[in-house]
Formats: structure tokens, C-alpha cells, sequence
């Protein structure tokens, strides 16, 4: 046997690693700007308003022998007592049932009633030791480093965190840095998913979250908290994708607010979204989008299953 093939059998040798890590905090902390930088592509949407992300999604990084399987959880919420908040906090608990780490995100410096209560939810739903990570998010934002030191040891006597790692989700360097100090804590198995994998969801799933986010990015603070995106139709032909997606809201006045003077605010979601889509699917997209009003949808459970929400 000549050298290069030892050296070849010993790096086979090493076992792949593989472990869910969930991604929780409550709103606004950056959980889908981690998960994004995590991954190194878009697959979760980000908006600075609290509440865009409502669905369950994976992101997937592999680095040599390690894959790391992303969940990105809804932010904790408190505010609305509708049905939709009920699905929302199932979709926790039922995340950190099978997850084999936690990166709970804060905003370094802070530690409001806000991210008490999501740590309290963490604690409470059974952890059985797994390990914790505080996330201090926006490292860039504080101006006086030596703060941090006090704040990190009150933060210790909350929660017997694993590790505490004071970063910017916008650093491509720090998530090199996360991803080394999170490999030790995967469990050794063999992987779940294609080494260049980067996400389990479909690109009709896709779809309705870019557009989602231009509805939220476009219609600024007016926008209600009650309206979602449904596909109606989703074609593949060859290089050529024809979608066709309603915007759901409760009320006809939301529906003119969305549709804007002259249909202006609808076209720009639409050109919007088509672009990210195209260059997103590598393909030539035909974008079709409607606005319907079915009223009381975020308080009933049965339209909410049928909106994919579980
Ligand atoms: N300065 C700075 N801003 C950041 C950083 N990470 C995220 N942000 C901003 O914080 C805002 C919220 O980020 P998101 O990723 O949407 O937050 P989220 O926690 O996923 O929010 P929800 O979906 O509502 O739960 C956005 O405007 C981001 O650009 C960071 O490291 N530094």
C-alpha cells in the first residue's frame, strides 16, 4: 500500500456525524439570518418584522464529516391568542422533542421578559440535558464589549448553557466559528441527507415564503399580522415554472392595501418574488398572484390545517 492510500483509509475512518439543532428565541433576534448564514443560502425569510417565520424549516450544512440539520422554530408569541399561536407554540414543543441541541438566540446585552419566557418554554418542556447554547446575537450593534462580560455571567446563573457564544449572524467568520464548537455535541451517525443537500423543502414551499416575505418587506407596519400565502398552482416545465398564488387576508381593506393605488404595490410583490424565484430555482418564472378575503382564517384550526400550518 503506498502512502496516499493510508491516508486516504484513515480519513474514511472518521465517523460522519449528523444531529438536528433547533434555532429558538423570540421574535426578532435573528433566528432566520442565522439559519440562513448558517447554511449559506436563503432558505428561511427574514423581514424586521417580529412573527415571518410561522413553519417548521430545515437547513443543512455539511462540513467534512459533519452534517448539521437546522430547525428554525416561530418565535415564541405571547400577544395573540388566536388559533394560529396555538399551532405556533405546538410547532415548538414539537421541535425540541427530537432536536440533540438548542441554540437559544439573544440579543447580546439583553435579556428581556420576552426571552425569559421562551427560556422558561425551553425549560419547561422537558431538555433532559441537552445541551444549550446561548446564541448572543448582534455582537456588531454593542458598543462597549466590556459590558458583555457581567451580562454573559448573569446569563449563566439563568441556564446551565453548554457553551456561550457572543456573535453577528451577518459574520461569515462567526459561523465557521459556531459550526466548529457545535460539531463536538452531533451524535455519531451517518448522515440524513445528500452531502450538498440544503434544504428538505420543496420549491412550491419556497415559493409561498418569498413571497410572503416581499408582502411583508413591501406593506411596512400596515400589513395585519393575519395573512398568509397559499400556492393554487405549481408547474414544472423543463426551465419554465408556472406558479399561481393567493395572498389571504381577513378583511376587504387589507385586500386595497395590498393591491395599492393602481395595483402599484401588487405588481412590485410580484416582480419581486419573481426575480428572488428565478434566480433562486435557476429558472424562467411565470408569476400569477390574486388577493381573496376569507374572513376569521387565523382563528379557525380547520382552515389553518388546510393552509399547511400543523
Ligand atoms: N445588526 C445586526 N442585525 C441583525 C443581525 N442578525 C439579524 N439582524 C437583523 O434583525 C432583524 C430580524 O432578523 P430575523 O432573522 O428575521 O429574526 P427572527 O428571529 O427570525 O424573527 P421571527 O421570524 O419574527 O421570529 C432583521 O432586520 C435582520 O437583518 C446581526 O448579527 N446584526
Amino acid at each position: 500500500m503506498n502512502p496516499e492510500d493510508a491516508s486516504t483509509d484513515a480519513h474514511d475512518e472518521v465517523p460522519q456525524r449528523c444531529g438536528l439543532v433547533a434555532i429558538v428565541g423570540r421574535p426578532n433576534v435573528g433566528k432566520s439570518t442565522l439559519l440562513n448564514a448558517l447554511v449559506g443560502q436563503k432558505v428561511s425569510i427574514t423581514s424586521n418584522k417580529a412573527q415571518t417565520t410561522r413553519h417548521r424549516i430545515t437547513g443543512i450544512r455539511t462540513v467534512d464529516e459533519a452534517q448539521f440539520v437546522f430547525v428554525d422554530t416561530p418565535g415564541f408569541q405571547t400577544r395573540h391568542g388566536a388559533a394560529l399561536n396555538r399551532t405556533l407554540n405546538r410547532t415548538v414543543q414539537g421541535v425540541l422533542a427530537d432536536v440533540d441541541a438548542v441554540l437559544f438566540v439573544v440579543e447580546a446585552g439583553r435579556f428581556g421578559l420576552d426571552d425569559a419566557k421562551v427560556l422558561g418554554l425551553l425549560q419547561n418542556e422537558g431538555l433532559q440535558g441537552k445541551p444549550v447554547f446561548l446564541i448572543a446575537n448582534k455582537l456588531d450593534t454593542v458598543q462597549r464589549r466590556s459590558d458583555l462580560a457581567p451580562w454573559l455571567k448573569g446569563m449563566q446563573e439563568r441556564h446551565n448553557f453548554a457553551e456561550f457564544v457572543p456573535l453577528s449572524a451577518q459574520k461569515k467568520a462567526d459561523m465557521d466559528k459556531l459550526l466548529a464548537i457545535l460539531k463536538p455535541y452531533l451524535p455519531e451517525q451517518h448522515w440524513f441527507y445528500e452531502e450538498d443537500a440544503l434544504t428538505d423543502r420543496s420549491e412550491r414551499f419556497l415559493a409561498s415564503e418569498i413571497i410572503r416575505e416581499k408582502l411583508f418587506r413591501l406593506t411596512g407596519d400596515e400589513l395585519p399580522y393575519a395573512s398568509t400565502v397559499v400556492i393554487d398552482k405549481f408547474e414544472e416545465e423543463g426551465n419554465l415554472r408556472r406558479i399561481a398564488a393567493s395572498i389571504v387576508v381577513e378583511r376587504d381593506a387589507h385586500k386595497g392595501m395590498i393591491i395599492g393605488a393602481g395595483g402599484e404595490r401588487l405588481k412590485r410583490i410580484g416582480s419581486e418574488s419573481r426575480q428572488e424565484l428565478e434566480t433562486l430555482m435557476d429558472a424562467k418564472v411565470f408569476l400569477e398572484l390574486w388577493v381573496k378575503v376569507r374572513s376569521g382564517w387565523a382563528d379557525d384550526e380547520e382552515h389553518l390545517r388546510s393552509y399547511g400550518y400543523e
